[in-house]
């Protein structure tokens, strides 16, 4: 699932709701999808925010859902809506952003991480391969030997690092909503102004 809050000052806040961390179910793809589609066609809404219930953004694919049948929309098309968006989409990473989860993350415009936050590709630990653009999405952002390197370990980097290698625009150690809702706020400004 994923909750829909229109914030005064013409955001729309999208809540990622799967416990217990946020996993890409068919619910929450249904959900994102509803959401996303929900703020880019309301003239009143200016820019987006992306996060998950409870201090998790995102861990991915739900790995409860990997023995049954693929039902709900599928994950590419989902992402992709996102990056097309003519509004700007902010994801507010808390926790962790892992696998399909920092797939969503990377197809949103910008990326605010909370200090504590870990993010990765650990699509290799269980026999993959990142499947939903992060194979071209990290080479654009961060270079390809840079994300090489985390798409064939599958290791976790921290958001320090993330902000080093170029992965996240901005680190807080403060409320994550609150400030991916006020970088939110500000980007749409600036966009308007030139337009
Ligand atoms: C539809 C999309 C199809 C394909 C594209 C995408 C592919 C992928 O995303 S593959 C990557 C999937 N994600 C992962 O591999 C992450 C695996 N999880 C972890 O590394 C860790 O669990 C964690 C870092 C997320 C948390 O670690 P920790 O704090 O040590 O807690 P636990 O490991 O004890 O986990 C707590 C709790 O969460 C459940 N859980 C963890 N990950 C998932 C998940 N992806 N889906 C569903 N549930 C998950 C874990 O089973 C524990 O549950 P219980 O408390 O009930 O045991």
């Amino acid at each position: 699932m994923a909750r829909y809050t229109r914030i005064p000052g013409s955001i729309a806040l999208i809540t990622l709701m799967n416990p217990p961390v946020n996993a890409l179910s068919a619910a929450v793809r249904q959900g994102i999808t509803d959401t996303v589609g929900r703020a880019v066609s309301d003239p009143e809404v200016k820019a987006v925010v992306l996060c998950g219930e409870n201090g998790k953004f995102c861990g991915g694919a739900d790995i409860r859902e990997f023995a049954g049948p693929m039902t709900g929309p599928p994950l590419i098309p989902m992402i992709d809506a996102i990056e097309a968006a003519e509004k700007p989409v902010v994801a507010a990473i808390e926790g962790i952003a892992l696998g399909g989860g920092l797939e969503l993350a990377l197809a949103c415009h910008y990326r605010i991480a909370h200090v504590k936050a870990r993010l990765g590709l650990p699509e290799v630990t269980l026999g993959l391969l990142p499947g939903a653009g992060g194979t071209q999405r990290l080479p654009r952002l961060i270079g390809v030997p840079a994300a090489l390197d985390l798409i064939v370990t599958g290791r976790h980097v921290s958001a320090q690092e993330a902000l080093k290698l170029g992965i996240v625009d901005q680190v807080t150690d403060g409320n994550i909503q609150e400030v991916a809702m006020e970088f939110a706020q500000s980007m749409s400004a600036t966009l308007n102004s030139r337009c």
